[in-house]
């Protein structure tokens, strides 16, 4: 089946028409997608196979996305462990952020130590906003996305891909291809070059 896909800049045209003509709040649709998210993992990783999720959060609305999503895996029997080395000083992510520590889910500084006891992980790093070369401190964690064997799940794009033109031919995330990603509202242009099990939701 062709599947339609929304270039970055439509993408978040349509957020903010949906934000303003159609009535929802940012908080609203970031738990939709959170929600999605957590779905995704629960068909991708049963927990009988192993619980321990690593939930990796960048600083914008698709880290935002990987908070919501660890809250829900909490409540479904998962043991989510949090890597977000940027919070923001929004006061929508420190909420989120406070629920997860409320719930007494780990926050840990060291990614790679975190990685080796996971089952799974979460890329929540960057979405449609994404741009230029990845900067400090991510070039490490998405060379250990790539090169890990444990599954990759993608929240809207695998973080350091070109929105429109796919995977970088160059830099730390040449080379990655996650084992599945979840498209937000709709997929992006990228979807063109994933090759993995792709799920669509949020609003
Ligand atoms: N349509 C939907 O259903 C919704 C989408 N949301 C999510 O929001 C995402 C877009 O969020 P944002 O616009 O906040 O942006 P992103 O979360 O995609 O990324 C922006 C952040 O990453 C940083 N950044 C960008 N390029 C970088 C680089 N090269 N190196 C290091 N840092 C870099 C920016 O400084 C900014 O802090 C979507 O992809 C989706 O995951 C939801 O949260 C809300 C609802
Ligand atoms: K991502």
């Amino acid at each position: 089946m062709a599947l339609r896909t929304l270039s970055a800049k439509n993408a978040g045209a349509l957020d903010q028409e949906l934000m303003s003509a159609g009535a929802f709040s940012i908080d609203q649709l970031m738990e939709l997608a959170g929600l999605s998210v957590s779905q995704a993992v629960y068909k991708l990783q049963p927990i009988s196979r192993g619980n321990r999720i690593l939930v990796a959060c960048g600083p914008g609305n698709n880290g935002g996305d990987g908070l919501v999503a660890a809250r829900h895996l909490w409540h479904y029997g998962y043991k989510p462990t949090m890597y977000y080395p940027k919070q923001s000083k929004n006061e929508l992510y420190q909420r989120l952020a406070k629920q997860l520590k409320d719930l007494n889910i780990p926050f840990t500084e060291d990614f790679d130590a975190a990685l080796k006891q996971s089952d799974h992980v979460v890329d929540a790093i960057f979405g449609f906003s994404f741009s230029g070369e990845v900067r400090e401190p991510f070039p490490k964690v998405i060379k250990a996305l790539r090169d890990t064997k444990i599954p990759v799940l993608a929240v809207d794009a695998p973080s350091s891909w070109n929105i429109e033109d796919g995977p970088p031919d160059s830099g730390p995330g040449k080379g990655f291809h996650p084992d599945a990603l979840i498209s937000l509202t709709a997929p992006k242009p990228l979807v063109k070059w994933f090759k993995g099990r792709h799920f669509v939701g949020g609003r």
